[in-house]
């Protein structure tokens, strides 16, 4: 196993796509992966690092009793939801577990999808900034949409209390910081046929970019 586990030593550069909660980097990434280009999104590696066996879960067993677990032994993600956005050091203290071994699987990930054919390939991430998964990408793709619709959709899409998104939303990069470390911005405001059309536009500037010798500066 000599995985690479620096980001230089990609052939593939990497973009990472980051947005609050309900932001729309799935949608994003679904219009991405349709044109050939392949991501991997921090959520779903972030769910990894806790199942059954890992020391991540057994340190939060630990922490918070064995109320956090189902009868199965997996982790009952809505009681540590409800548990960590309430109270920001426990949610710091689960990040201090969960984020050192999420960045380490994203770069095995990473280096394991960027030997592939595409051209670039993407990091999704609501906490791109926030976590130091930054040093991992190349540039940074920020989806933007106004909070109210962040709210909006996530409150149509999950079975949760608009109290718990707005507490989300608290723990999270506000828009302005995100937009100050962006270098490219989608706005999600739209209708989905907006979003697909300006997929279509950046891929064509990044196919660009990417086969750039150098690769700085704009496409
Ligand atoms: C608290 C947990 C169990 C809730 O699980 P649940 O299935 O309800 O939500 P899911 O993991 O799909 O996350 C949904 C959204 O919540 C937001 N979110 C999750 N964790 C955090 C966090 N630590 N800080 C701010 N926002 C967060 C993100 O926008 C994310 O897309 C889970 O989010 C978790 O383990 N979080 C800590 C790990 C983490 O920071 N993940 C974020 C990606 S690196
Ligand atoms: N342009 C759009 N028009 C209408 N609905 C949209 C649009 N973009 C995304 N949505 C919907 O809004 C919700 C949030 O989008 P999505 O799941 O892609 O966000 P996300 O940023 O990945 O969220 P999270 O960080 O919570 O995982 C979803 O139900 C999605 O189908």
């Amino acid at each position: 196993m000599n995985e690479p586990t620096d980001h230089n030593t990609h052939t593939t550069p990497v973009i990472g796509v980051t947005g609050g909660i309900g932001s729309g980097k799935s949608a994003v990434a679904e219009a991405f992966a349709e044109r050939g280009i392949p991501g991997i999104d921090a959520d779903a590696v972030a769910r990894e690092v806790v199942m059954p066996g890992e020391p991540a879960l057994a340190a939060i067993a630990e922490r918070f009793g064995a109320g956090v677990l189902d009868a199965d032994g997996n982790l009952d993600r809505r009681s540590l939801r409800a548990r960590i956005f309430a109270d920001p050091a426990e949610r710091r203290w689960l990040e201090s577990q969960t984020h050192p071994r999420i960045r380490q699987r994203l770069q095995t990930h990473l280096a394991r999808l960027c030997r592939s054919d595409a051209p670039y390939c993407l990091l999704i991430s609501p906490l791109l900034i926030e976590s130091g998964q930054r040093e991992m990408v190349s540039r940074v793709l920020v989806i933007d949409v106004p909070e109210s619709l962040q709210i909006e959709r996530t409150l149509a899409r999950d079975g949760v209390s608009q109290e718990q998104v707005e507490a989300i939303l608290a723990a999270q990069s506000s828009r302005q910081t995100r937009l100050a470390a962006a270098d490219d911005v989608i706005d999600n405001s739209g209708d989905r046929e907006m979003l697909i059309d300006q997929v279509a536009r950046l891929d064509a500037r990044y196919r660009q970019w990417a086969a750039s010798p150098q690769r700085h500066g704009y496409p």
